[in-house]
């Protein structure tokens, strides 16, 4: 179960930005999905620990992460949170399996423990990624890439994956495997997901449930087992991509507009 519920404020000189979002589940797969500039990042950002929110609180499973009222604010490195950042951000300079273990907080003190170093190389196997381990991720394909950074988000044993569009930046053929490959490993490792998306066919294709983010609130949750046609509507009509032109999309738009308009 993630239960959030909070409220944050981030300002430079000359804008200001409210985010006020409250959402309960125990859908194995959640998207957060909305315009840019909606408060999605920041959302995932406070679970994780970056941001401090001013009031509220975060639970995973019944473990308190953060509770304003209490004065529990357990630092990022024991949230226990997968983060999974926009275009994986792998370090070029580190092998994968140095990549890898930098999801371990000991390595930033210089050593594994041969605890460690046996759960590192059990993640390359899960992953097909032992013959790659001492490679630069840049010499990777974008299949391999994107494991690389489910070994590193699953190395700290999280009881949540933060997903920050995944797949942002590639091509249609890359996304609908890597979709497929994330699916499998969530189900695999069966840990719970909240992705951001921009993409309403991510949304169609991984998230059990979707939290419609507008101006640093949700306005809306849609089970997407069950989502009515006006829900699908608003979706695909009312989100970031209702100017989108992709001929898929544009069919999709018309079939479910066709099916909204019918009383
Ligand atoms: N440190 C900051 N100082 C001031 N404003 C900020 C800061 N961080 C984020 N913002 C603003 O807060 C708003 C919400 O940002 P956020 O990154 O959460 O949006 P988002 O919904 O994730 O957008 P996108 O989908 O484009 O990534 C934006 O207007 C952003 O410019």
């Amino acid at each position: 179960m993630i239960d959030v519920d909070i409220a944050l404020s981030v300002a430079d000189r000359s804008r200001r930005f409210d985010l006020a979002v409250r959402f309960a589940t125990d859908a194995p797969f959640a998207a957060l999905y909305g315009p840019s500039g909606s408060g999605k990042t920041l959302t995932l950002q406070a679970i994780a620990g970056l941001l401090r929110p001013s009031r509220g609180h975060i639970r995973i499973d019944g473990r308190t992460l953060f509770d304003a009222q209490a004065g529990v604010d357990l630092a990022p490195a024991v949230r226990r949170t997968g983060y999974l950042f926009q275009n994986y951000a792998l370090f070029p300079h580190l092998s994968v399996r140095q990549n890898v273990a930098f999801g371990l907080t000991s390595w930033h003190r210089g050593r594994l423990s041969a605890q460690e170093r046996e759960r590192v190389q059990h993640l390359l196997e899960s992953f097909d990624l032992a013959t790659t381990a001492e490679s630069r991720p840049a010499t990777l394909s974008g299949g391999q890439q994107q494991r690389v950074a489910l070994a590193r988000a699953l190395a700290c044993e999280p009881q949540v994956l933060l997903l920050d569009e995944p797949f942002a930046s590639l091509n249609p053929m890359l996304r609908q495997n890597l979709r497929e490959e994330l699916a499998e490993v969530r189900r695999r490792w069966g840990i719970p997901a909240l992705m951001i998306t921009h993409d309403v066919e991510d949304v169609l294709a991984l998230a059990d449930v979707a939290f419609i983010y507008e101006r640093g609130q949700i306005v809306q949750q849609i089970g997407m087992h069950d989502a009515s046609s006006r829900d699908m509507a608003r979706i695909v009509l009312d989100g970031p991509l209702a100017s989108d032109t992709s001929p898929l999309k544009q069919k999709l738009r018309k079939m479910l507009q066709a099916s909204w308009s019918t009383p």
